[in-house]
């Protein structure tokens, strides 16, 4: 298999740049090929420059479905709603019109609320076409914390589900939000094309350095065995 494709920055704002141009490109070559487009995305400080310089690219937005790679188990209005996060980001834009379906549905928890949280993604062509991902400082990416509740299950290869309920109560990063509903594995692994953002050479050592480590220990491990569909978009190592 082909290894994944790491570019290389010297600053932010030409990673923000590149990053764009990608996802609009695989944005309007899936509506070339197919006439619509899927992308999952994730929440967070390192897409959000991304998403709103994406939402400014004339695309034909109506043909492009949007959920999200993970969320907290809280209702529109909460802090730190994923969903309210990707609408701020793309307010007063064209893709506004895209088509969003949200991961919180109002059920008690992210485990009794799963299989409508599944029924609901279906209405989101699939394998996707993206998949963009962030990396937290602890190895996490999607809602995959180190040794979370529910990670076996969202990380193993033969869970065909697209979707998996995350306890994350004890990971220190996750804060208050420690219910989460992901992507799983399987769902990540399938997309046509997947990006990480590494938008620190802190955050690319921790990367590079999770391939020795176990992969519940450091979650976004998991992403090395991608092969060419990831490309991870980082800034420069400090020398
Ligand atoms: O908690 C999370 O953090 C990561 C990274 O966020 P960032 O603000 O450092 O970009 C995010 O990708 C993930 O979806 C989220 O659960």
């Amino acid at each position: 298999m082909a290894s994944m494709d790491i570019r290389l920055f010297k600053d932010k704002s030409a990673l923000v740049d590149a990053a764009t141009t990608h996802l609009s490109a695989v944005l309007d070559d899936a509506l070339k090929a197919r006439g619509r487009a899927s992308a999952m995305l994730s929440g967070g400080s390192s897409p959000k420059p991304i998403y709103e310089a994406l939402g400014k690219v004339p695309l034909a937005w109506s043909g492009v479905g949007i959920s999200l790679v993970d969320e907290r188990w809280v209702p529109r209005g909460s802090a730190g709603s994923n969903a309210d996060f990707i609408q701020a980001c793309f307010a007063g834009t064209e893709a506004e019109n895209a088509f969003f379906v949200p991961l919180y549905n109002g059920d008690t928890s992210p485990e009794t609320g799963l299989a409508a949280a599944e029924q609901a993604l279906a209405l989101i062509a699939q394998p996707f076409d993206l998949c963009v991902l962030g990396m937290g400082m602890d190895g996490h990416t999607a809602s995959w914390f180190p040794y979370s509740g529910g990670l076996v299950a969202a990380l193993d290869l033969d869970n065909t589900a697209t979707l998996a309920a995350i306890d994350a109560s004890g990971c220190a990063v996750a804060g208050d939000h420690t219910d989460r509903i992901t992507l799983t594995l399987s769902a990540v692994a399938a997309s046509r094309n997947i990006i990480l953002l590494l938008p620190s050479a802190e955050k690319l050592s921790v990367f590079k350095a999770a391939a020795k480590k176990d992969p519940l220990e450091a979650p976004v491990k998991n992403l090395h065995a991608l092969g060419d569909r990831l490309t991870v978009y980082a800034l420069e190592e400090l020398k």
